[in-house]
């Protein structure tokens, strides 16, 4: 990591949420199927459900109501019965958040090394805020983050990099002395079009595939490595 920064830590860190600081697929997965169940359909299971996370809650929603990953190519879905099941999904994710997720190993000993190292860290996810700060008090992360960015602080989220952007910004840092930390395809790219370098780590989603040949400049299987 520090050859991508003159041989010094980068002054800013970006770390998406799901999939790279937390494993929260079980709980989102929990929620969803309360959704599903509670309007009469069959559970998806976690396994789906880790495969369909990324790109915000009401995607997440869409993606399980169609049953697919392509939910633009299922059933028609009126505005009104999406959003009745979005509001199930929130009030049962709002109970569920942080109750089976577990820190991934390897995260906890980078944040107290770039802390020491001195630099100012900020969260950037697709998740939304109601549920974004929530999960790092729970998880007794949130001390260590000067900024949360969530997929609603802006109309745009990840692949779009305006969310890097505006944390970057609030850190009062600057891209090339930045550095992204995410686990799938949305992160990478909204690295690149933010001019940030970019860690991908293999043990998160992407949607259920690889992250090795998505174009990051280093992609381990643990932040310990970086150390
Ligand atoms: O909520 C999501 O869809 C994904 O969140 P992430 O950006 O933290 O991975
Ligand atoms: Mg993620």
């Amino acid at each position: 990591m520090k050859q991508l920064f003159n041989g010094r830590w980068p002054d800013t860190i970006l770390f998406d949420l799901d999939g790279t600081l937390v494993d929260s697929a079980p709980d989102l997965a929990a929620a969803i199927d309360a959704m599903l169940e509670g309007l009469g359909r069959s559970p998806a299971g976690a396994e789906k459900v880790r495969q369909w996370v990324g790109n915000g809650a009401g995607v997440l929603v869409r993606r399980a109501l169609a049953g697919r990953f392509d939910h633009e190519n299922g059933p028609h879905l009126s505005d009104d019965e999406f959003h009745a099941a979005q509001q199930r999904f929130f009030d049962a994710y709002a109970d569920l958040n942080g109750g089976l997720a577990r820190i991934y190993d390897g995260v906890e000993p980078f944040l107290e090394a770039a802390k020491a190292a001195g630099a100012r860290l900020a969260v950037v996810t697709n998740k939304p805020t109601a549920f974004t700060g929530p999960l790092l008090e729970k998880m007794n992360l949130a001390h260590w983050f000067d900024v949360a960015i969530s997929g609603d602080t802006l109309p745009v989220k990840k692949p779009d990099p305006a969310q890097l952007h505006h944390a970057i910004e609030q850190l009062d840092g600057d891209a090339g002395r930045t550095l992204m930390v995410g686990d799938s395809i949305n992160d990478i790219e909204a690295a690149q079009r933010a001019g940030v370098p970019v860690v991908a780590v293999r043990y998160g989603y992407n949607y259920g595939g690889g992250i090795d040949e998505m174009g990051a400049d280093i992609v381990v299987d643990s932040l310990v490595e970086l150390l």
